[in-house]
């Protein structure tokens, strides 16, 4: 039976390996005819993004590529190659360089942490950087042999040339593959109405400048107009996150290059020379290389700030919110303008006789009891219900847009699911703790929380007082 299960789950892996590696062929194939179709004749491509996109793909798979995934990518070259009708020996030359490249940034790249190949860290750009580079070496090591033979010109200007070509299409095509957000975790973060991005001019501004700047540089010209969008690229690259800065910095390394080529930008230099040509792109995506470092450092940062805040306003053994993070964010709640219109409850919960657990149990049995009532008391909230531990064993929480019946019927919900739940300490036998709540509700937030968490804790007392384990509402 079990045996019969392994072979069927081997087989469903096989053949998502197959489609996954189909998929790898169709999209090198496309992206070569794209590179292909933008050569000159007799020339290599200026722009292509099949090696690129190749590592990307390759490296964005939960499992590391197959045989079949290899065999795939090379088919999609060759069927790509055979498009132009080229020889044998020069296609299978061709594809050998490809590969160069391709494997060295693939294998440097896939030994690297998750983090820094998602250019999330500090670092992440100077390691990257280093990857292309020895890449771009190595497909250089092929047109060191090759580039005489298929283009003519010494093998050290063969070495130069694939160097450099490959160098600028690795650092303009991979950092946005690498970046790339998947499209579930793209549409999860886009799926209520709210999380869409505002259209508020501070959001639009980078890119209206990123925008003009081109624009001014195509009207001006002259040799200095080529560093005119870095600015506004470091401006979208604080304000935006790294996929779009990955996306503008790929936009303004095409757009330049291409520009200068048909004479849109005028910056008053002859490309005659293949040198020159080198020149001009090594330069350009040396330029794009600044906000693309800029947004990587600004992941990290952000990151950091992240966990400070989560630090800051979260209790560290119960993981709800402590009373600084509890007040900041029931305020802002309450501040919003459809909480304004609604009803809205607050809950004062207090584990009973619980200094009893701690001196009969230790304190460490205390400590599991108060983990224990966090998360039953977290697991009968909804999604913008707030949890917080105000202290000690007293927790509050904000129920905003709750009327006072489904109040009352949380509460209760939470007093007989806690009474119910044995918390195992230790070698001892299960705690069965109690917990009596205190329940305040209002047709509208009109009053601070202060005063809200003081009427719920005056329910709290007569709670108490009246033998605990049970809810009262405030009058
Ligand atoms: N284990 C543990 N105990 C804590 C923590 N914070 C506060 N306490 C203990 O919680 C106990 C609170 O006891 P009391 O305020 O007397 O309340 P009680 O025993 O629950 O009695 P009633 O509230 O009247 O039912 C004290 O013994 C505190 O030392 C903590 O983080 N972990």
């Amino acid at each position: 039976m079990s045996t019969n299960r392994t072979a069927l789950v081997g087989q469903s892996i096989a053949s998502m390996d197959l489609k996954d590696a189909l998929m790898v062929g169709v999209i090198v194939y496309a992206c070569t005819i794209f590179g292909i179709y933008t050569a000159q004749p007799d020339t290599l491509s200026a722009f292509w993004p099949s090696n690129a996109v190749l590592v990307g793909l390759l490296l964005r798979r939960a499992h590391p590529p197959t045989l079949a995934h290899w065999a795939a990518a090379i088919i999609g070259y060759v069927l790509g190659d055979t498009e132009m009708l080229q020889s044998w020996p020069k296609t299978l030359m061709l594809i050998w360089a490809n590969l160069m490249g391709v494997s060295v940034c693939y294998l440097a790249l896939s030994r690297m942490s998750e983090a820094h190949r998602g250019l999330r860290n500090a670092s992440s750009m100077v390691r990257f950087v280093l990857v292309v580079i020895s890449g771009a070496a190595a497909a250089g090591v092929a047109g060191f042999f090759i580039h005489p033979r298929l283009y003519g010109g010494t093998p050290a200007h063969g070495f130069a040339f694939w160097f450099s070509t490959e160098l600028v299409n690795y650092i303009a095509m991979l950092p946005v593959m690498l970046t790339m957000p998947t499209l579930s975790r793209g549409l999860a973060r886009y799926k209520r109405r709210t999380d869409w991005p505002s259209l508020r001019a501070e959001e639009i501004a980078p890119l209206a400048a990123f925008a003009a700047s081109l624009w001014l540089g195509t009207q001006l010209g002259g040799p200095g107009v080529i560093p005119y969008p870095v600015p506004a690229m470091l401006w979208c690259a604080l304000t935006y996150g790294r996929f779009a800065t990955a996306c503008i910095t790929l936009f303004f390394s095409m757009w330049t290059l291409i520009a200068i080529s048909n004479g849109t930008l005028l910056i008053g230099a002859s490309f005659d020379s293949q040198e020159a040509v080198m020149s001009l792109r090594v330069g350009v995506i040396f330029t794009a290389l600044a906000p693309l470092t800029v947004a990587s450092v600004m992941a990290a940062r952000n990151a950091l700030l992240a966990r400070l805040m989560h630090v800051a306003s979260h209790d560290s053994l119960t993981h709800a919110l402590n009373r600084g993070g509890f007040m900041t964010g029931a305020e802002a709640v309450l501040a919003t303008p459809k909480v304004q219109r609604q009803p809205v409850a607050v809950l004062m919960m207090d584990i009973d006789l619980f200094k009893a657990v701690n001196d009969n149990h230790g304190h460490a049995a205390g400590d599991v009891v108060l983990t224990s009532f966090a998360g039953v008391a977290q697991s009968h909230l909804r999604k913008g219900d707030l949890l917080g531990r105000l202290g000690g064993e007293e927790f509050a929480v904000l129920l905003p847009g709750c009327s006072p019946d489904a109040a009352c019927a949380i509460a209760q919900r939470i007093c007989d699911a806690f009474a119910a739940h044995p918390v195992a300490v230790g070698g001892d036998a299960p705690l069965h703790s109690t917990v009596s709540i205190g329940v305040a509700c209002w047709d509208k937030p009109a009053i601070p929380v202060e005063a809200m968490l003081g009427a719920a804790d005056a329910a709290l007392y007569t709670a108490k007082r009246s033998g605990r384990n049970r809810i009262v509402r405030s009058a």
